[in-house]
């Protein structure tokens, strides 16, 4: 069975079951393994990386939080108590480093929106990959990414499209929420991905709800492709 076969049987399996030839039967997939890498200068990220974490765990999912390291000058963290205060009360999480993209099933980014793209911190993450891009290892997984900005029309939208841009010359398939839920209307209705405004309070319950049904659903479909 062709890649093609196998992602169109995965997205729609009663259409392809109604032609498809007996085949053995199906074993059990083991877990989906999920990466979420994040950057967060404030925390909103970071908050949101962990919803995220919580909802793969829920859905089965191994799941490696990790977290894109600062680059910014330690002086210039010091000079804002509530960036050296994030930086401190997740001093504990690991820095991703290109390993932790490798042996996985799932990968999920949460960046913050700067001037209408992804934070530095990402994008000099991003810069590492060259090297397990060029064995093949980023390829066939599924991406997904999530994003926050002052604004409501702040530029989440080309953040995430963006990274999505950057998944794609991975060969990542790529799992956006669409409008595949209701949740979506109540935190801004994005369909690339959840977008928080980030407005230094903790999540609004509805912007849980859409990180959640973003995970599940990405979960969902690797674990469709998985079992194939
Ligand atoms: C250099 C810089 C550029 C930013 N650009 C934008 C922007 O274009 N639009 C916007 O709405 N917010 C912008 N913001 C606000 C950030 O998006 C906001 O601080 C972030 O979403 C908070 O996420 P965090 O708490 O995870 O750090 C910018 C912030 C910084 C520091």
């Amino acid at each position: 069975m062709t890649f093609l076969d196998r992602l169109l049987k995965a997205l729609y399996p009663r259409t392809q079951a109604q032609d498809a030839p007996q085949e053995s039967p199906v074993t059990t997939p083991s877990p989906v393994r999920m990466t979420i890498v994040y950057y967060s200068t404030y925390g909103t990220n970071h908050q949101m990386a962990e919803v995220a974490a919580e909802a793969a765990r829920e859905s089965g999912a191994e799941v490696r939080l990790v977290k894109a390291r600062e680059t910014a000058p330690q002086e210039v963290v010091n000079g804002q108590d509530a960036w050296r205060a994030q930086q401190e009360r997740t001093a504990h999480v690991p820095e991703a480093t290109p390993a932790d993209l490798e042996n996985v099933d799932a990968i999920l980014f949460s960046s913050p929106t700067r001037f209408g793209g992804a934070t530095s911190q990402i994008r000099a993450y991003i810069d590492t990959l060259g090297g397990l891009w060029g064995t093949g290892a980023l390829a066939n997984k599924t991406f997904s990414a999530m994003t926050s900005a002052q604004n409501p029309h702040g530029g989440q939208e080309t953040t995430l499209q963006t990274l999505y841009i950057t998944a794609m010359h991975w060969g990542a398939i790529l799992t956006p929420p669409g409008y595949t839920d209701p949740v979506l209307f109540a935190s801004g209705g994005n369909p690339y991905g959840a977008s928080v405004t980030a407005n230094g309070e903790p999540l609004s319950e509805a912007d849980k709800a859409s990180i959640r049904h973003q995970v599940r659903r990405q979960i969902e479909i690797t674990q469709k492709l998985k079992a194939q």
